[in-house]
């Protein structure tokens, strides 16, 4: 016998191409600058979506597109543990202690055996955001590195984060793909974004944000998914809870699969053979600030081998295998704000 057709089989078909096409759509044009189709065929489509959500709402899924931007108020904000402690790192204030970091490591790993991933240091917010079988499921505030806070529906609207791992990066996990994994990274305003944002508070009477940082964890924090949607936000990824699962084992191949899994990951990562390639990556990073569409506060070095990662373990604080070289506080060129005459 034939089963009777779900009342809505037909629906729930087109609604799975829908979302899948608004989440590959969605990808070229947030992520790649490079869209295939019209911002109105791509509006079409939303609508088309969510017409059929409207209609049969045990349709909705919470990775839908048309969740994106939260429709609700909730009681976010609830402590979320991570999967695994978020560490944060010693730093280096000047080349001198950098040189003293790896003068130690080489010694510990054998001199000319080690190579570094050196990484920007983005001055945003930790986050952590956990996937199941490869769906969002959840994103919390770095918070004291153990427990965070719950800030789901405020990350699901930044466009840069994926709501679904991608194919090649799931093929790549093989059987683990069903596995929960949580990714860290950085949630940053850019720069661009920062001034609009802040002539906006003035031309509303409202009080300026500090810096770009602090306009990200405001923006993170607010109680109403739609504030966030409107404060184009963006993140950098470059960490995971467990990274087992991914059959990867050194920083760099991971930053690739990040890559391939369709997370942000930022550009500018070098892997360096010597201590002097480190001074050079560091050396231009600092050069080259200014230009950057975001805050950085520093480089990230990172010995680039996990099982060499795992010879040197952590200390109580910090892994031993990675250190943040500190640039001093960016003398920012202050734009006088015009007086308004009143
Ligand atoms: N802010 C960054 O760009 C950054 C990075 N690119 N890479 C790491 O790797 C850490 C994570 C695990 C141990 C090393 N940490 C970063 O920032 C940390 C997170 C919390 C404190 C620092 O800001």
């Amino acid at each position: 016998s034939t089963e009777p057709a779900l009342s809505h089989e037909p629906a729930a078909t087109r609604a799975a191409e829908l979302r899948h096409e608004l989440d590959y759509h969605a990808y070229r044009y947030y992520m790649l600058d490079a869209p295939e189709i019209t911002d109105a065929a791509f509006d079409k489509m939303l609508v088309e979506l969510q017409e059929i959500e409207s209609a049969y709402p045990d349709l909705i899924t919470p990775t839908s597109y048309t969740q994106r931007v939260g429709g609700y108020v909730s009681d976010q904000f609830a402590p979320v543990t991570h999967m695994a402690r978020m560490y944060s790192m010693d730093d280096a204030m000047n080349l001198e202690e950098l040189d003293a970091w790896l003068e130690r490591t080489e010694n510990a790993l054998g001199a000319g055996r080690v190579t570094y991933t050196c990484e920007l240091k983005i001055d945003g917010l930790g986050v952590a955001i956990t996937y199941e079988n490869g769906a969002f499921v959840r994103a919390a505030t770095r918070g004291d590195g153990t427990t965070g806070e719950d800030v789901s529906l405020n990350v699901r609207t930044i466009q840069d984060v994926p709501m679904h791992l991608s194919e090649k990066a799931l093929v790549h996990m093989g059987t683990d793909r069903d596995r929960v994994i949580e990714v860290r990274g950085e949630v940053y305003m850019p720069k661009g974004s920062f001034v609009r944002l802040n002539d906006e508070a003035d031309a509303e009477g409202r009080d300026p944000f500090a810096n770009p940082r602090n306009a990200a964890a405001g923006s993170l924090r607010q109680k109403d998914p739609k504030v966030t949607a409107k404060r184009d936000l963006s993140t950098f990824i470059y960490a995971i809870a467990d990274t087992t699962p991914l059959h990867v084992h050194s920083q760099h191949e991971f930053l690739n699969w990040l890559r391939d899994a369709g997370f942000h990951v930022n550009p500018n990562v070098a892997s360096c053979k010597t201590p002097t390639e480190v001074h050079e990556f560091c050396a231009d990073a600092l050069a080259h600030r200014s230009d950057l569409d975001y805050d950085i506060d520093g480089v990230v070095v990172k010995v680039d081998s996990f099982q060499q990662q795992s010879d040197l373990g952590f200390t109580a604080r910090a892994p031993r295998w990675a250190i943040a070289f500190k640039f001093p506080p960016e003398e920012k060129t202050t734009v006088l704000r015009e007086i308004r005459v009143q």
